[in-house]
């Protein structure tokens, strides 16, 4: 709702009240329209300033209200009502203003900001454009490039920002509502001729052509497949060439594309999952709301390879004290050099300021005696982590939480070197760990629940989407990919080639295909790991050669690398590059004839693949084994899983994660596809349909917000 009063004596004052964002519920909207219509109507009323309450300007549309039938007074006409308006309306921008209600501010006369807001057009992060009129108003405020980059990014802007693009008049460090009632008393009874946006022109472009054949480029690149970004670019081109009430019509009609899309449920679904994650629960009972975190200030972190770097920038960037050790002298040097220039790349790129004295070195464990959480990044190697797990459990204090990046190896296990297991969890960075958004904060048997709270406070004070997950191989994130890759090599045995296969998957989103990702994290980090499992056996012949523990496997990856084909490090791998390092993959005749020599040798005879087959192939197993994991209690949710998945491995955002696309494309067909393809292939036991994937079709395939129910009821009945 909306609340009216009148303040100052002539000046109208309407909050909106819609906790905790002000979003434009239909009610809210209802109580703009009416205050609007008593403001207007009073006499005593000269100008009006609208506001949010509890230091929200408004969080836009409520896009809880999208996928139900819409209600209310719409908002279109609702801001062109603010607009012609004969009396000045100003907005008064604290916390947001954001989606429609950076629109709702554009209708009004005036626009007035405290420093601390942010505003912004994110319509594109849900699947939609700004359909209130920004599409048409912004670019002919700020100008059409402005306005391109912003409507296409979706990217929130502070209100200095804002100020230097002319999107406010003006900004205060003051109480914004009191500036903004003198600010309105002071232009009452002035002109509102120059005040409404949609009568203004966009300033001319010399080359509008070649501008929006840029843009295109530009949010093709970007997302591949997405079709909000181009829509959003298509609606601003019509605010360049066309009068007001055509763009505002073109606004609508792209809007209708892209309103009940896919696309737009699968982004809106990933909105409120991204926040899903933040309530972490455990199969022990341990929950966010009942755990409480223990401060960090100072934080070690131990073994600075490329890991452990990232690590260290992440928690500086954090504004913690960090304790850098490395027992190698000439790794700790060269870290030395590397740490400062990646924390001086990232001021940059954020525009922010770094303590450069808040990284400590030592080439010594003793130096983390003090701290409050180290994170261990040695060597993906158990007897070294064990051998660092005791050290540190002598050093710390007792009270310290030791943290392990492991990628997959065993949490309980490093929990029981120490003297408090109950302190001992994994947080799981992907590399860069300074950049990439995702962590897997992996609770073991014994984990207590403020150090799950703590490493989860952590990873968000560190700007990352921190996801709980239980120990196991791989914990969630790698265990799915594992299954992925082996049906990849599949499918080079059967016939496919490394293009076939990436093809199929850059164009169902992903940034890179399996294989060129592979060349990019290098093959022999796989390699390595299937050594230690002992299965990278080549010297195997015959059937035996394509069999480990009864199932199907490829050594595919396993000869690559024993031919030092290792990626792009060394200018081979899956593809060719033109040196080592190289980054542009070209297809190789190199491994296409030894991809024929390796079926002729086993007997396999090539057949045609498609793309729906590769799809389904690499992409069903991986959520097979989704199923299983939250069968398993691995994961708490699908959310959990998809925004893993989103955030750490490409899946493009537009699908929404691997469960929320099983969910699109139907469950029953998933089982169905699965069950052919394990009939085809019945020794790989991991394409049979999970238990938990069969219960939710025999429960009718409800929909994905009502899984946890299934996944509750089966785990009561343990
Ligand atoms: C007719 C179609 C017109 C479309 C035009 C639009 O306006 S589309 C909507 C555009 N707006 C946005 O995309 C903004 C989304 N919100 C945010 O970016 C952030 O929430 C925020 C406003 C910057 C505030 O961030 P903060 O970190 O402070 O809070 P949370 O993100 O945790 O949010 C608090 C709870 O509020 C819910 N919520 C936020 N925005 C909306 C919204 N627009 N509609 C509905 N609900 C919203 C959010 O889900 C949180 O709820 P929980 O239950 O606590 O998870």
């Amino acid at each position: 709702m909306a609340q009216y009063r009148r303040v100052s004596g002539s000046v109208g004052l309407i909050t909106l009240q819609n906790p905790p964002v002000n979003a434009l519920s239909a009610s809210v909207r209802q109580g703009i329209v009416d205050s609007v219509k008593r403001a207007l109507g009073d006499q005593k009323v000269k100008s009006v300033v609208i506001c949010g309450q509890n230091g929200v300007f408004c969080g836009g549309a409520d896009i809880r209200e999208f996928g139900r039938q819409m209600s209310g007074p719409p908002l279109v006409p609702m801001i062109h009502d603010i607009e012609a308006a004969n009396k000045p309306v100003v907005a008064a921008i604290e916390g947001s203003a954001l989606g429609g209600g950076l629109e709702l501010a554009l209708g009004c006369h005036y626009r007035i900001s405290h420093s601390k807001a942010k505003l912004g057009l994110p319509e594109v992060t849900l699947g939609l454009l700004p359909a209130a009129g920004g599409t048409q108003r912004l670019p002919r405020l700020i100008g059409v490039p402005a306005a391109l980059n912003l409507i296409t990014t979706g990217r929130h802007v502070t209100a200095a920002e804002a100020l230097q693009l002319g999107i406010l008049d003006h900004v205060t460090e003051h109480n914004t509502v009191d500036v903004a009632v003198k600010f309105a008393l002071s232009v009452t009874g002035e002109s509102l001729d120059g005040r409404r946006i949609s009568s203004f022109s966009c300033a001319p472009l010399s080359d509008l052509d070649s501008l929006f054949e840029e843009a295109m480029l530009k949010v093709r690149g970007a997302a591949r497949g997405a079709i909000a970004p181009v829509a959003c670019v298509q609606a601003v081109r019509a605010a360049a060439t066309l009068p007001y009430a055509q763009g505002m019509e073109r606004e609508k009609e792209l809007m209708a594309t892209l309103f009940h899309s896919g696309q737009a449920r699968a982004l809106q679904y990933f909105f409120f999952a991204q926040r899903a994650v933040g309530r972490w629960s455990t199969p022990s009972g341990a929950r966010w709301d009942t755990s409480q975190p223990r401060p960090v200030r100072k934080a070690a972190v131990i073994g600075l390879g490329t890991m452990g770097r990232g690590i260290t920038v992440a928690l500086a960037q954090a504004g913690l004290s960090v304790v850098a050790v490395e027992t190698h002298a000439k790794q700790l040097m060269e870290a030395k050099k590397a740490v400062p220039s990646m924390l001086k790349r990232g001021a940059v790129r954020g525009g922010t300021t770094i303590e450069p004295d808040s990284i400590t070195y030592s080439e010594t464990v003793q130096a983390v005696a003090d701290v409050d959480l180290v994170i261990e990044a040695v060597f993906e190697d158990m007897a070294l982590k064990e051998k660092v797990f005791q050290q540190l459990s002598i050093v710390c204090k007792p009270d310290t939480l030791l943290c392990t990046n492991t990628s997959s190896l065993d949490v309980d296990h490093l929990a029981s070197q120490t003297r408090h297991p109950e302190l001992v969890v994994g947080m799981h960075f992907f590399a860069p760990a300074h950049v990439m958004k995702l962590l897997e904060v992996v609770y073991g048997r014994r984990s207590s629940p403020a150090a799950v709270a703590t490493a989860m406070q952590l990873g968000k004070k560190m700007g990352k989407v921190s996801v709980a997950v239980g120990n196991c191989r791989g914990f969630a994130g790698n265990r799915m990919l594992k299954r992925y890759l082996e049906q990849a090599f599949f499918l080079l045995e059967e016939g496919a080639t490394p293009e076939l296969v990436d093809r199929a998957l850059e164009e169902f989103g992903f940034p890179m295909g399996v294989f060129r990702m592979s060349d990019l994290s290098g093959l022999d980090v796989g390699w390595r790991v299937r050594k230690a499992d002992g299965l990278a056996d080549t010297s195997l012949t015959g059937t035996s050669a394509r069999v480990r523990q009864g199932c199907r496997y490829s050594p595919l990856g396993d000869l690559l690398c024993e031919h030092g084909r290792f990626g792009q490090k060394t200018g081979r791998g899956w593809y060719q590059y033109d040196k080592p390092g190289g980054r542009v993959a070209k297809s190789d005749p190199w491994l296409h004839n030894f991809l024929d020599e390796y079926r002729a040798r086993h007997g396999l005879v090539p057949r045609c693949i498609d793309q729906q087959e590769v799809l389904e192939r690499c992409l069903f197993v991986l959520i097979n084994e989704g199923f299983q994991i939250l069968e398993e209690g691995i994961a708490a949710g699908p959310e959990d899983i998809d925004a893993i998945y989103v955030f750490g491995y490409g899946w493009p955002r537009h699908r929404g994660g691997p469960m929320f696309y099983a969910d699109m494309v139907g469950l029953e067909r998933v089982v169905e596809r699965l069950e052919r393809y394990h009939q085809a292939h019945p020794n790989v036991p991991y394409l049979q349909p999970s238990g938990l994937l069969r219960r939710l079709v025999a429960n009718g395939s409800p929909p994905i917000h009502k899984w946890r129910n299934v996944i509750k009821n089966r785990n009561s009945q343990l």
